[in-house]
């Protein structure tokens, strides 16, 4: 009889992290665990912390206390392990207005170790999927928001993460973009790829997510699978976590 397979640890994992920012917690005692071929959908009204949480997660920000694993290794040990294992797509889609479309992704990929006619292989597959060929030789600086968005997916996507992490991916994505990035985000899934995405587009979450993390003031508040025909009670769960904690605070 074959030995069953060793469970993989959790792509990432989050035990009781904690972060303050200017002297205020901005994260509380959070924890949650997420798998390949999940997509998390990260909700919570403004100041809930949803961005300090992605930036932890992306290494961008170190927790004040708690620990993050990413593939069951302690991120804290190995920050070189974000560049391999996640893609991040940070609000906003911050680039280098003097360097071209193709540029970019030639120096994410240099920055992930990737060269040669790899690169050129990943760059060109990316430039495809996001519809970017036609623009690969255009300048950051006059693309349209869209069009940075899309590079800034582009860039996130390049070196094929295990986990992308993505804060508010369909901004300024016009209707067409964006059944393209629902579809290209269950591809990945479907892939074995785990995507966290934080947005305040509950449409956004039921088209893609299946399952929805509201933050409350830095706390998880709600955790849950989630059904794509589940759009209204989504919309209750949150805005009864939103109204309930407006009211406390009031
Ligand atoms: N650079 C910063 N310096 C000081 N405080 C910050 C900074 N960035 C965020 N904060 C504070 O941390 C808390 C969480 O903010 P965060 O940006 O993580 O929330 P968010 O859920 O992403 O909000 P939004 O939906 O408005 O983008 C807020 O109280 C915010 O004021």
């Amino acid at each position: 009889m074959n030995a069953p397979k060793p469970a993989l640890p959790p792509v990432l994992q989050l035990e009781q992290v904690v972060r303050h920012r200017a002297g205020r917690p901005a994260v509380r005692d959070l924890s949650l665990d997420l798998q390949g071929g999940q997509v998390l959908g990260l909700l919570g009204v403004n100041g809930a912390g949803k961005s300090t949480t992605l930036s932890m997660i992306a290494g961008a920000l170190r927790p004040d206390s708690g620990a993050i694993y990413l593939q069951g290794e302690d991120f804290s040990e190995h920050p070189e392990l974000a560049r391999r294992v996640i893609g991040w797509l940070p609000e906003g889609a911050p680039l280098w207005p003097e360097l071209t479309v193709r540029e970019h992704l030639e120096a994410h990929g240099r920055l992930r170790g990737i060269q040669g006619a790899h690169l050129i292989e990943a760059r060109d597959a990316v430039l495809e999927r996001l519809e970017l060929t036609d623009l690969s030789r255009r300048l950051a600086g006059v693309l349209s928001q869209g069009q940075r968005q899309r590079l800034g997916l582009a860039c996130a996507l390049l070196h094929r993460p295990a986990l992308l992490v993505l804060d508010e991916p369909a901004n300024a994505l016009d209707p067409v973009q964006v059944v393209a990035l629902r579809k290209l985000l269950r591809e990945l899934a479907a892939d074995g790829t785990a995507v966290i995405l934080s947005t305040h587009q509950l449409a956004e979450v039921t088209a893609v997510c299946d399952r929805v993390a509201i933050l409350h003031e830095g706390t998880l508040r709600h955790d849950a699978p989630l059904h794509a025909d589940h759009h209204d009670a989504l919309e209750k769960t949150f805005f009864d976590i939103a109204v309930a904690g407006r009211a406390q605070a009031a």
